[in-house]
């Protein structure tokens, strides 16, 4: 039979008894911020439960500090037998069938917030941030229009997972509003660049992998133990200025095109709540080399979708569907060759996906894609976009489909204001 919690959730909901996502509240602005787990639409306060004594298995019940700190990077470097023993206390604790917390009306009243009332923060200290490059599509197309279509794919992608160092200080939670950034383009042609407000704003659809335990400085992560460095996943907007990055990028990469903000949602799911929807990640032709190769190459089936909904409007337009499983470089992959210089990374790190774009047009990641660099405006109820306008709100939302619930992220937005 399937796991049961007391309290009811709806089947639409993102976050049943099998999710148990991550993140870090406050119950009321004035409140120290601390870890829960969201459940239907509640979360579930991680102080009070560890407060209580009730993590009390052979990992956690000396830890149990990890659970009362303003972000989860304690816990995340406790590794996975840790996270293991914590996903089994908390689906007892809130089954159906167990009167612990069910029937103790005080420890509940304190323990379960709804969802409705927090504010959710960025739920990690984030040391580094890096983006990789690893939808094959995404790759085409942005090689097809940035370069020509003569070699759109440069010759290195299909050898290592391409990256560039993102910028960590910028990252905010879902609805944070996003300052259109100012700075040079360069139009076609001869004429001198630019500088002004961006006129080429763009989303990005990612999901980022939030590192647990780290490595040491000079030891690689093996390529089959990279999934244990891995705690999950969160959504990523990569926000994105086309027309900065196009005349900056050469030949260093992204730098102020893409530094102004990147939005990441606020649970982050488990690759253990993931486990059920793996599935086989795309064969890989070349093969690539040892140190890249995995005994198990695994990708996710999580449905995404973007949204944009323009000021003034009701409601909102679907722009884009995507699925994770498009990505051509794995998550372990990326992982090991961050590492394989010896480059080490800390718990909290986070390693963004980059655009996942599917084949077909309705599935790419980006409106640089979607509207091919402006030439094809989308048609958005009414009325049409090439790039982003003040005011349009981004909504990328994200799930895997079970039998009879779903295991969700919820939604990762912001809204577009012009520079002051
Ligand atoms: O092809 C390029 O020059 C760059 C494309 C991007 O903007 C990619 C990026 O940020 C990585 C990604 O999201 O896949
Ligand atoms: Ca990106
Ligand atoms: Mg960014």
């Amino acid at each position: 039979m399937a796991l049961k919690s007391f309290i009811e959730v709806h089947p639409d909901s993102h976050f049943p008894i099998q999710n148990l996502p991550y993140g870090v509240f406050k119950p009321e602005p004035a409140s120290p911020a601390r870890p829960g787990v969201a459940i239907g639409d509640y979360v579930l306060d991680l102080s009070v439960v560890a407060s209580a004594g009730l993590f009390d298995g052979p990992v956690l019940k000396n830890s149990c500090d990890s659970f009362l700190q303003p972000d989860l990077n304690k816990f995340l470097a406790l590794g996975r037998p840790a996270w293991k023993e914590a996903r089994a206390t908390l689906q007892k604790l809130l089954s159906a069938t167990e009167p612990a917390l069910r029937d103790n009306a005080a420890l509940r009243q304190k323990a379960l917030v709804p969802l409705s009332k927090v504010e959710m923060l960025v739920p990690i200290s984030i040391g580094d941030y890096t983006d990789f490059f690893s939808s094959m599509h995404h790759a085409k197309n942005c090689g097809t229009i940035f370069r020509g279509p003569e070699n759109p794919i440069p010759a290195n992608w299909f050898h290592l997972p391409i990256a560039y160092h993102g910028r960590a200080s910028s990252i905010v939670i879902s609805g944070t509003d996003i300052v259109r950034p100012r700075g040079q383009g360069h139009p076609a042609g001869n004429s001198p660049p630019y500088f002004g407000p961006s006129l080429k704003l763009d989303f990005e659809l990612e999901m980022a992998a939030v590192v647990g335990p780290g490595n040491e400085l000079g030891k690689p992560v093996d390529v089959n133990e990279a999934a244990d460095h891995i705690f999950g996943l969160v959504l990523l907007n990569d926000w994105s200025a086309r027309d900065i990055q196009a005349w900056e990028y050469v030949p260093l990469g992204p730098f102020l095109g893409k530094s102004f903000g990147t939005t990441v949602s606020p649970w982050i799911v488990t690759l253990d709540a993931l486990e059920p929807f793996a599935c086989d990640a795309p064969k890989q032709n070349p093969p690539p080399l040892p140190y890249l190769a995995e005994k198990i190459s695994k990708n996710y089936d999580i449905s995404l979708e973007v949204q944009i909904k323009p000021a003034g409007q009701e409601n909102s337009s679907v722009v884009t569907r995507s699925n994770f499983n498009h990505l051509y470089w794995t998550l372990t992959q990326q992982l090991a060759h961050h590492t394989i210089n010896g480059c080490n990374l800390r718990p909290g790190d986070l390693l963004g996906t980059g655009t996942i774009s599917g084949p077909e047009p309705q599935s790419y990641g980006c409106l640089l894609e979607l509207t091919w660099n402006g030439q094809k405006p989308l048609s958005l109820n009414g009325t049409t976009r090439k790039f982003l306008e003040d005011g349009d709100e981004v909504i990328f939302s994200g799930y895997s489909k079970g039998n009879g619930y779903n295991v969700g992220f919820g939604t990762c937005s912001g809204k577009i204001i012009p520079p002051p």
